[in-house]
């Protein structure tokens, strides 16, 4: 069953200050992106002092740019590969991987888990990639996240949930989620979408963490961003598990993985591909954690020993329960979409007599007795159409119809009222509550079905309408996709790779505000390459480029980490220092120098000398804007130039007057 938690329950789990959070600088990363005008370096800063979560960034960002750039080295580079909200839900994910290492329930291996759950996030990153069904980073944060409702089920209960852990065990046939639901009235699942929608996680991405273990009741269309990562989820965790596996389980699991796979229309040679990128990725994260773990299945050779295709075949579950019977008619041809119909009536003999009228007609059925339990029902199954009597006990068919035209489900659901009062007044009151039709008892079997073609023309439109707003989402994706790509090309200088004069500026504007907020200081550097035009000139554009390229080569890697550099002109760079003095700057700046001069550079068999003249200066009260910094930076370059070149000048006293 998939429930929802009560909202009241989650705040006093909440407020009992057990349930898993995080902490520390984790907790001081999700504080400063949370707010609009949070700069770069702040947050560089608070990354830094936590040096296992710097790795873990890094490692994540150049999963992600792995064979497309060159190796992501520093924080600044990851965040800029992952974004804030990325960064966000790792550091979430990772604080509670530092924290949780281990604990007090007995039976649940925190080390199994952990290594689990970074198996889901890698196969999540890996198969976003494949089937652009999002961004990596977030969806790999997702698949780190999506059990964590199981260790905030050991963290509170860890007495009792051992036991419901020893008993699944005992009876594996039995699911996890439905011995918790008996134990504690909530499921690991319903439990851990609470705790992402307290942390922000998008209520698309919390949906597929709730109902991944059983997708195919998810009830989202074929092919539509919900279904896509429901599906995407689910099959990470068949590949988690497929790499957790004893050996003697690989060949069954590998069967029900390729059934997965087919859903999301993963050719077999394709999923292993990405099974073993996963597994690859794994081990190292695995080992970089220190966490323990099997060693991953030879997919190559379970795709080739058809031992999967002998493998019996896996049962698709239907989207009613086991518990409520589902009626059809066996001569009934299959729809191409299947309507999904609930008929809430108390009278049994009545509630038979429409079910049979309706299976004969070839639709799919389930039933309910009254109305509490139609109301559970239907926000489980999400029926089409609904078929409520009014008069039933414990929650007559207003009431029921009520509660759902509440919910984002009970708003799209086809309902006709069956009555036997149809005075003006008791009608007008019906439709208020949110009727789209009645019908009159006693039941006539041809008014019945007059009156369900009418609803299955509304609810084919609505169909209609869903799949045109998919695809309006779909194109929207694309389009931001699209965007961001734009965004980074009209921000960056292609000959050089640096980011470019209007990114400069921009940046520059951040870093002034942030260090007229904070009182801390910020440098920069204006760069200018000597007698350029001369290589030009001799040698032609095409060298002049080249000497270009590695000109910016050594410059960034002579760089410190925290430093920007971006190229604002022809042959002018900046370089931005967050909280950097002076004194330091200069240093930095004799290190860039030092660098370049010691390029050496042959073109057309003579050997060319290469030099910049930098300009360093730092913010002072008296500056009124970032100009007037970039200017102090600027009469220190040309300073260089006038006393020979080659040299590193500030027109600033405070480090003791220009130096060369
Ligand atoms: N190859 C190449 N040359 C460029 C590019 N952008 C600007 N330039 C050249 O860079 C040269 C800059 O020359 P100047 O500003 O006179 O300066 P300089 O020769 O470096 O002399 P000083 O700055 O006084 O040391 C010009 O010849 C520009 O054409 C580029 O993208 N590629």
């Amino acid at each position: 069953m998939i429930h929802r938690l009560d909202s009241t329950r989650f705040e006093q789990l909440k407020a009992s200050g057990d349930l898993p959070s995080p902490r520390g600088v984790a907790l001081a990363i999700m504080r400063l992106t949370q707010q609009d005008d949070v700069s770069m370096a702040e947050l560089t800063r608070v990354i830094r002092s936590d040096p296992a979560f710097v790795g873990r960034l890094v490692k994540a960002a150049n999963g992600i740019v792995a064979m497309t750039r060159r190796p992501v080295v520093s924080v600044q580079e990851a965040l800029m590969v992952l974004g804030l909200p990325a960064v966000r839900t790792m550091a979430l994910g990772f604080s509670l991987l530092s924290d949780h290492r281990k604990g007090s329930c007995h039976g649940f291996d925190y080390q199994a888990f952990w290594a689990g759950s970074l198996a889901i996030a890698l196969a999540m990153q890996v198969l976003a990639q494949r089937k652009r069904a999002g961004a990596p980073d977030e969806l790999f944060s997702v698949g780190l996240l999506a059990r964590v409702g199981e260790l905030a089920l050991a963290t509170l209960y860890p007495g009792d949930y051992a036991q419901v852990l020893s008993e699944q065990r005992r009876y594996p046939e039995l699911r996890l989620s439905d011995l918790e639901h008996r134990a504690f009235a909530m499921t690991h699942l319903d439990l851990g979408a609470a705790m992402l929608l307290d942390w922000g996680l998008p209520g698309l991405l919390v949906d597929a963490v709730r109902l991944h273990e059983t997708p195919e009741r998810s009830g989202s269309l074929p092919g539509s961003r919900d279904y896509v990562l429901v599906h995407l989820l689910a099959l990470a965790t068949q590949i988690a598990e497929l790499c957790m596996a004893a050996a003697a389980d690989h060949a069954q699991l590998f069967a029900a993985l390729c059934a997965g796979a087919k859903r999301l229309d993963l050719v077999p040679g394709e999923l292993v591909n990405v099974c073993e990128q996963v597994a690859r990725q794994w081990v190292e994260w695995c080992d970089s954690l220190q966490l323990r773990h099997a060693a991953p299945p030879d997919f190559a050779a379970l795709l080739g020993s058809g031992e999967a295709a002998a493998a019996p075949p896996v049962a698709v579950p239907q989207p009613c329960s086991d518990a409520e019977p589902v009626h059809k008619s066996a001569a009934a041809p299959a729809a191409a979409e299947e309507l999904r119909i609930l008929v809430v009536e108390d009278d049994a003999a009545l509630r038979a007599q429409l079910i049979g009228l309706l299976a004969e007609a070839g639709q799919r059925v389930c039933e309910a007795a009254d109305g509490r339990a139609g109301l559970e029902r239907a926000l489980e199954m999400q029926p089409h159409i609904m078929l409520v009597d009014w008069a039933m006990p414990q929650m007559d068919g207003m009431e029921l119809i009520r509660a759902l035209r509440a919910t984002r489900v009970g708003r799209g659901i086809y309902i006709l009222l069956l009555t036997e009062h149809e005075e003006d007044e008791r009608l007008i009151e019906a439709f208020e509550a949110g009727v789209d039709d009645f019908l009159g008892k006693p039941l006539k079997p041809r008014l019945l079905s007059a009156r369900l073609r009418a609803g299955l023309r509304v609810v084919r439109l609505q169909q209609e309408l869903e799949r045109d707003r998919e695809e309006i989402r779909h194109f929207a994706a694309e389009l931001a996709v699209s965007n961001r790509r734009l965004q980074e090309v009209a921000l960056t200088d292609a000959l050089t790779g640096f980011p470019n004069r209007r990114y400069a500026i921009d940046r520059m504007q951040q870093e002034w505000q942030a260090a007229t907020r904070s009182g801390r200081p910020l440098s920069c550097m204006v760069i200018d390459l000597d007698d350029f035009k001369q290589i030009n000139d001799r040698h032609g554009h095409d060298a002049g480029d080249e000497v270009l390229r590695a000109i910016a080569d050594a410059l960034r890697s002579a760089l410190r980490g925290q430093d920007v550099i971006c190229r604002t002109g022809g042959d002018e760079f900046l370089v931005i220092c967050p909280e950097t003095e002076l004194n330091a700057a200069l240093v930095c700046g004799e290190r860039l120098r030092a660098a370049v001069d010691a390029l050496h550079r042959v073109v057309a068999g003579e050997h060319l000398r290469l030099s910049i003249s930098v300009g360093v200066a730092m913010r002072e009260a008296e500056m009124v804007d970032l100009d007037a910094l970039i200017k102090r930076a600027d009469q220190g370059a040309y300073r260089a130039k006038q006393q020979g070149r080659n040299r590193v000048i500030t027109v600033q006293h405070a480090a003791g007057g220009a130096r060369s």
